[in-house]
Parts: structure tokens; C-alpha cells; sequence
């Protein structure tokens, strides 16, 4: 967010500035004001700011080409084509994930912990994701029990869920009743009632809360009638988002899962615009479709195997591993197994990235969780002997361009320690954060009046047409 310096001026006169201490901050803001100021006050400040840095960069810099467009990337998947606006968060090929510009250290450093607590809160993430700021400890704790206060599924919802067959994949079901939502959306209704386009972002803010705050919800009931036992319990409104869902879960009472659900939602949150789950939502808002729609095709693409699923895919492949070679293999017998994974034309699940060509600092991040919470599981041990042997196997193969781990390759391990061990379940806790990054943008883009996308497309007969005289 980059407002101009009198513009700046003009709103710290009511705020502190960002580069204080947290606790001097959480302090000064209590003093001042006694009711913190709304994530929807903050952002509707933001948007002509925002409407006006859009307008500079495209004056000075909207004629400016970033380079060629090659075939080999229409069709290779368009593979580094720069071609999305996407302001929660940025990749760097080495370094991994910035959200707003920070580094995934820093949000642990920065943003507001629950008491006791030394995980992010994500409900820190989603005002900086929106916002590009560090908000208050109360400023959190009036998110959180906003979200709580919208938590309740409509009863067709929840029939929905209770009515889909047990074999039906949590992905599948998860993906109905997000899409159900939009049975009550905000922005379709105010559509529907000819809402004047500046006023898009409002609705599409309110819809995004609700759909944020209703996935807990839909998890812990689907979580539920597949594999738990007894009534979801209720939401505790004096608690936190990440709280609430384990609790939901079944694993309320296990403080050590809570922390790791506020560090999981944080970390999964955002991987820039490019990657599958993200660009649907925003392609899929581009057509007006409200955030439940928009974010239901998010869903869909997060449950394919390349994506998402490979959290699942990852453990199913652990424990064909474990059934083959044993609980404490040797190294040489674990590299067999990776390349008999290999050779049978299949991907080593958790490795690689599309543009990632380092170890993934959500990988990095979950594995210092584990070291200093289950640092003698044998599961974690078996994970830690994998990172040590297959980068020189993929590098060996010659054909992966990043042989390292993402973040898939660990975060099934962790939830297996605490007792969640249905792997199909995982991709649902993946999806409950990529509501995050997905609605933070689907908001932005409707203050800014983001265009429909309609990106050209060519057949392989033309392209051979077009390019047989160029050399
Ligand atoms: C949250 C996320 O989405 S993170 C990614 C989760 N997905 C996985 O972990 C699945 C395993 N990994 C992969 O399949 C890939 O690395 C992807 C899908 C993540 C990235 O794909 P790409 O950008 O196409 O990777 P890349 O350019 O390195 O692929 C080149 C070749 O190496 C292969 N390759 C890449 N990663 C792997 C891997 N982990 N195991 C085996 N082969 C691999 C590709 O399949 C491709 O083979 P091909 O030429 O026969 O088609
Ligand atoms: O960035 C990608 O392509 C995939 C990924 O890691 C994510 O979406 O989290």
C-alpha cells in the first residue's frame, strides 16, 4: 500500500505509526480510543489511496512491456508470464512467500499472538493481507469475535453436508456448501438491486466475512459425520478463529493443535496470484460471481493432486513407504522407494513447485513446529531422512527444476501426531486458509473495478501459421 506522504500524515493523525513496538501499540491504542477501529473502516480509508497509486503506475508505467511471450509458454503452462495483479502477497523464486512484504519469520515476529500463545493469529494475516498493516491485539480480538458472530451455517447448508455420502471426498463436499452460500450473498443480492459499481467492494466485503467465518463450520461438520463422533460443539465468541475451528474439530482442549492451526491457516494462506486455487477465485470473481462462487472454484482446484491434495497424496505415499520398507528404514532403502515412485511414472508428492527453486519457508517453518513439539516423532524422523534424500534423487532424474520440498511435503505429518490422521481430510484445513488470500484480493479487486479476464488464446494450426516465416 503505498499512500502518498501528506495523504499518510492525514491518517496517522488518528493512528499510531506501524514502526512502533507491538505492545506499545496494543497500549497506546487501548488509551486512545475505546473501540478499535473496524477492518471495514480501515479498508474504506484505504480505497482512494489505493485508486490513486493504481492511476500513478499506470501513467508512468502502463506502456512499459516486462518482455516477450513465448510459445513454449502458451504452451507450458504459462509458466512465469506476468499477467496477474496480486497484492496480498509476492514470491520470490529463492526466497519463498512475502506476505504484504513480509517474510514468514516476521508475521511470527509481528502479528498478534493469543494470550499464551506464540503463534500468529490469522486473523493478524487477513488485516495485513488487506490492508498491508499490522493491526492491534484488539483489533484482532474484535475480528475474531466478528467472525465468531457469523459463524452459524444456514440449516439447508448443513443438511447439505449431512446429506452427501460418506464416500464422496471431503473436497467434493466442502466445495457444495461453500457454493451453497451463495444462496444468501450480499453482492448477488445487491447486484440483483442495481448497486452502483464503486460500491461493488462493500457486499463483496461482507460476503467475504461471512464466508471466512463460516468455515469452521462447514470443516468440523464434515470433519464430523466422516470421521468423529458426537454434536459440533458451539462457538465460543470470546475466542479465537483458529480456537474455534479445533475445537470444532474435536481437538479444543489440545492447546499445542490450537498453535499449530494459527501458525497452519497463517502460513497457507497466500502464495501470490499464479497458483491454481488463487487465480480461479480471481478469474471466477472477474465474471461478477459473488465470493462463495468465486471461492467454491478455488476449492475445486485446490483438490487436485498437483495442488492441494498433495498434503494428502503426501501421507498416502508415507505409509505405502512404511508398509514397504519398514518404520526404521535405511537410507538405501528409502531411495529405492523413491525411485520405484519414479520409474512407475508418478511424482514424488511434496517436491517440487512451479516457482519455488528452493526449500519452501512453509515447509521450513513447520518443521522447526515440529522440532520443538514432537522432535522424537519417528514420522517426522522418516520425513527429515526424505529431505536428505530426495533433492539428489529428483536433481539425479534430470527433469524436475526444483528438486526441493513445498509445503505439502509436512504438514500431513504434523497433524498425524496430534490425532489427525485422516489424510483425505487434509486439503479441507488448506482450503479454510486460502479463503484467506483468495477474499483478500476478490475485495481489492472489486474496490479497484478489476476488469473481466479474458486473456487470448490460440490454436496449435495458427501458432504454426503465425510463427513459419520468424525465425
Ligand atoms: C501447495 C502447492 O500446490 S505446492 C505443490 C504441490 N504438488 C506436489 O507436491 C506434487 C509434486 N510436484 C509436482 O508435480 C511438480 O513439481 C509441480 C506440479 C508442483 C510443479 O510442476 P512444474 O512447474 O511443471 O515442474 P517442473 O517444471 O519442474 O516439471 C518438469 C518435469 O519434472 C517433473 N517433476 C516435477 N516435480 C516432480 C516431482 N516432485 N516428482 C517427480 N517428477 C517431478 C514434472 O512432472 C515434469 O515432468 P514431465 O516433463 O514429464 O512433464
Ligand atoms: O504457488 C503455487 O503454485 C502453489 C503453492 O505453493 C500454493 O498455492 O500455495
Amino acid at each position: 500500500m503505498r499512500a502518498t506522504a501528506p495523504a499518510r500524515a492525514a491518517l496517522f493523525k488518528t493512528r499510531p505509526p506501524l514502526n512502533i513496538s507491538r505492545a506499545a501499540f496494543a497500549l497506546g491504542a487501548r488509551s486512545y480510543a475505546s473501540k478499535p477501529q473496524t477492518l471495514k473502516e480501515r479498508f474504506a480509508e484505504l480505497i482512494p489511496l489505493e485508486h490513486e497509486n493504481v492511476k500513478a503506475i499506470r501513467k508512468e508505467h502502463g506502456h512499459k512491456a516486462f518482455g516477450p511471450v513465448t510459445v513454449d509458454q502458451v504452451y507450458g503452462g504459462m509458466r512465469g508470464l506476468p499477467a496477474l495483479l496480486w497484492d496480498g502477497s509476492v514470491l520470490d523464486a529463492e526466497e519463498g512467500i512475502r506476505f504484504r512484504g513480509k517474510t514468514i519469520p516476521e508475521c511470527q515476529e509481528l502479528l498478534p499472538k493469543a494470550p499464551g500463545g506464540s503463534e500468529p493469529l490469522p486473523e493478524g494475516l487477513f488485516w495485513l493481507l488487506l490492508t498491508g498493516e499490522v493491526p492491534t491485539v484488539e483489533q484482532v480480538q474484535a475480528l475474531s469475535a466478528d467472525w465468531a458472530a457469523r459463524a452459524a451455517l444456514p440449516s439447508f447448508v448443513e443438511e447439505l453436508i449431512d446429506a452427501c455420502p460418506s464416500t464422496l471426498h471431503p473436497m467434493s463436499q466442502f466445495s457444495i456448501a461453500v457454493t451453497a452460500l451463495n444462496h444468501d450473498s450480499a453482492f448477488a443480492k445487491a447486484y440483483q438491486d442495481g448497486v452502483h459499481k464503486k460500491e461493488y467492494w462493500e457486499p463483496t466485503f461482507e460476503d467475504s466475512m461471512d464466508l471466512i467465518a463460516k468455515l469452521p463450520n462447514i470443516a468440523g461438520r464434515i470433519y464430523r459425520n466422516l470421521f468423529g463422533s458426537g454434536k459440533l460443539p458451539a462457538i465460543d465468541p470470546t475466542k479465537d478463529y483458529s480456537y474455534n475451528l479445533s475445537n470444532l474439530l474435536g481437538f479444543g482442549d489440545n492447546q499445542a493443535f490450537v498453535e499449530l492451526m494459527r501458525l497452519y491457516i497463517t502460513i497457507h494462506s497466500d502464495h501470490e496470484g499464479g497458483n491454481v486455487s488463487a487465480h480461479t477465485g480471481k478469474l471466477v470473481g472477474s465474471a461478477l460471481s459473488d465470493p462463495f462462487l468465486a471461492f467454491g472454484a478455488s476449492l475445486n482446484g485446490l483438490a487436485g493432486p498437483l495442488h492441494g491434495l498433495a498434503n494428502q497424496e503426501v501421507l498416502i505415499w508415507l505409509q505405502r513407504m512404511i508398509k514397504q520398507v519398514g518404520e526404521n528404514p535405511s537410507d538405501d532403502a528409502v531411495k529405492e522407494y523413491i525411485w520405484s515412485t519414479l520409474k512407475g511414472g508418478q511424482v514424488v508428492p511434496g517436491y517440487g513447485h512451479a516457482v519455488l527453486r528452493k526449500t519452501d519457508p512453509r515447509y521450513t517453518a513447520q518443521r522447526e513446529f515440529a522440532l520443538k513439539h514432537l522432535p522424537n516423532d519417528p514420522l517426522f524422523k522418516l520425513v527429515g531422512q526424505i529431505y536428505k534424500l530426495v533433492p539428489d534423487i529428483l536433481l539425479a532424474a534430470g527433469k524436475a527444476k526444483n528438486p526441493w520440498p513445498n509445503v505439502d511435503a509436512h504438514s500431513g505429518v504434523l497433524l498425524t501426531y496430534y490425532g489427525l490422521d485422516q489424510m483425505k481430510f487434509y486439503t479441507v484445513l488448506f482450503g479454510v486458509s486460502r479463503a484467506f488470500g483468495v477474499a483478500a484480493q476478490l475485495i481489492w479487486d472489486r474496490a479497484l473495478g478489476a476488469p473481466l479476464e479474458r486473456p487470448k488464446s490460440y490454436s496449435s494450426e495458427h501458432l504454426k501459421k503465425m510463427f513459419a516465416n520468424r525465425s
